[in-house]
């Protein structure tokens, strides 16, 4: 386990998750290695391009764009094994995550995905609810706020940023990350895991829709949605200390190959 520095805090090192990464028997097939759906951008397309190739290249067997416009562009420009529905298609029955809000998103796709009470849910930037009670506490929902976001929709941080995310955790009854230099994992029972790695490198437009395209990726794959977001940020920080300057957001994703090796092997 990680160092804790009282019983419930843990810095975020994979000896805290690795035995709860997806591990795919060899014999699956892609539908057992999860599908998540993401929530088209109206406008920005490109950070919807991202998200949905970094929960791709994590390791999900199969990823749908939702576009409730544009739908050709995402047509042309995303990778071919992206599939991309039509606004007014539903949501893939085997959809194991949710995933909206990088770029932006569909104001009746955010009602949608607050309302959706049966899967799993990643919720970034423009998909974030304006009040946490307006989450079903029920569903397994992981919220993704930086420092901006977060004191827009739940109010100042003040000086103490742990008792900040944790209380927004245990309001929402969700996980938070609240993102920065230091990143935090919160969980509304307490828990608190401390990915302080700051690095400037990561200081750049699009790394946070590749993190929420990571964590959506490892969800779609079954595994715990709080240790998925440790382990999400943890292979982010990684993925930027292996490339370091110049890098740009879609670097990352070309780097998980590499990364998830190094955090599944215990003797790394
Ligand atoms: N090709 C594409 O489609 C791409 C799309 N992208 C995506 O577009 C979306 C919208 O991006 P966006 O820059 O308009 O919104 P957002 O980041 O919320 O900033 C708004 C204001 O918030 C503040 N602020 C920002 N960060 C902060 C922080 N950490 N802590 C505190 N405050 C912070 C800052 O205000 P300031 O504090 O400077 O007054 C800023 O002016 C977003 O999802 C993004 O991923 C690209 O970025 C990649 C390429
Ligand atoms: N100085 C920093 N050190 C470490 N990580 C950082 C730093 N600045 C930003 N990050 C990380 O980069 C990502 C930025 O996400 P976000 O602010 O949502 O940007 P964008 O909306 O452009 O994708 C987050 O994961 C955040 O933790």
């Amino acid at each position: 386990m990680g160092v804790s520095d009282d019983c419930s805090t843990f810095q975020n090192l994979p000896n805290l998750w690795r035995t709860s990464l997806p591990n795919p028997d060899s014999s699956s097939h892609k539908y057992q290695r999860g599908y998540c759906v993401v929530f088209a951008a109206p406008a920005l397309t490109g950070a919807t391009r991202m998200a949905a190739t970094a929960a791709l290249r994590i390791g999900a067997g199969l990823v749908t764009v939702q576009a409730a416009q544009r739908g050709d562009i995402y047509r042309m420009t995303l990778p071919p094994e992206i599939m991309v529905q039509d606004d007014g298609e539903p949501v893939p029955d085997k959809a194991t995550v949710l995933l909206g809000g990088p770029g932006g998103i569909s104001p009746h796709h955010k009602r949608d995905l607050l309302r959706r009470s049966d899967l799993p849910r990643v919720i970034d930037s423009g998909a974030l609810p304006d009040r946490p009670a307006l989450l079903n506490g029920t569903v397994k929902t992981v919220l993704t706020p930086h420092e901006g976001e977060f004191e827009t929709l739940f109010g100042p941080i003040g000086d103490d940023r742990r008792q900040a995310a944790l209380q927004t955790a245990q309001r929402a009854q969700s996980i938070v990350v609240l993102k920065g230099p230091v990143t935090l994992i919160a969980h509304p029972d307490g828990r608190l895991i401390v990915n302080d790695r700051p690095d400037a490198n990561l200081a750049t437009a699009g790394t946070g829709d590749v993190l929420a395209g990571m964590i959506a990726g490892l969800i779609a794959q079954g595994m715990d949605v709080f240790y998925a977001a440790a382990a999400a940020v943890w292979m982010h920080s990684e993925a930027a200390r292996r490339i370091g300057h110049g890098l740009i957001a879609s670097d990352i994703i070309k780097a998980l190959p590499n990364v998830l090796k190094t955090a599944a092997d215990p003797d790394s």
